[in-house]
């Protein structure tokens, strides 16, 4: 039986050197699932310090409130007033990044383009360093986003169940060649009940899918 509290991967990932052509991707990251409580593997949670667990679950908490008022919003604008109700319960995971600074700035993109696959991402700029890009119309466009602000991004599953009219705008990392830079993202996927696939793919304009799918291919093949 499949069993929900496995998809997706979790832990400790590090980004490498591929080719002399290639360029260096580099930064760090630790994932988890936070939610639902069940999905939980506390094995890759860290115990130190002892107050982690306690602060993610509450921080996660939080964002998920916003995430929800986001999923209310975006339904209500769509006239898709059911389209929340798939985003209650929802899987919801964090990856916390690490980009040491680097010298070699021009060579070093952080986080290689992509678009998130979940219905929305709640990003938070640490320590206020700025690095995120987004891609609009061909071009890659800086975010600074104010002390504590909360950055929130559509993804995959928002745009196909908007069927296009909400993006799920591709995105990077770039390099600060002074300062480190942490960023925590927090992942809202639709809960494992949720069934607007069904629902909805008869109104999905294909063409939608099938960019949302090339997208996935290229992603994948700039990783390998
Ligand atoms: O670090 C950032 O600003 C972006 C992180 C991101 O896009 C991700 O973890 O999916
Ligand atoms: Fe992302």
């Amino acid at each position: 039986m499949h069993d929900a509290r496995y998809i997706g991967s979790e832990g400790y990932t590090q980004n490498c050197v591929i080719s002399e052509e290639q360029k260096v991707v580099s930064g760090e990251g630790h994932t988890l699932f936070t939610r639902t409580v069940a999905r939980r593997n506390m094995k890759l949670w860290p115990q130190n310090p002892p107050t982690f667990t306690d602060a993610l679950d509450q921080y996660t908490e939080e964002i998920q409130r916003v995430a929800n008022i986001a999923f209310e919003s975006i339904g209500k604008s769509l006239k898709l007033d059911k389209l929340s109700d798939n985003f209650k319960d929802c899987q919801q995971s964090i990856r916390i990044n690490y980009y040491p600074p680097c010298p070699h700035a021009s060579n070093v993109v952080r986080l290689a383009p992509h678009t998130d696959s979940v219905g929305l991402t709640v990003l938070l700029q640490v320590n206020e360093v700025d690095g995120l890009q987004f891609k609009k119309n061909g071009v890659w466009l800086p975010i600074n986003p104010p002390p504590g602000a909360l950055i929130v991004n559509c993804g995959d599953i928002i745009e196909i169940m908007s069927n296009g009219k909400y993006k799920s705008l591709e995105h990077r990392a770039v390099v600060n060649s002074e300062q480190e830079r942490f960023s925590i993202g927090t992942f809202h996927g639709p809960s494992v009940e949720a069934h607007f696939l069904q629902r909805h793919l008869g109104k999905v304009n294909q063409f939608t899918i099938r960019l949302l799918a090339s997208r996935i291919i290229i992603g994948w093949c700039l990783l390998i």
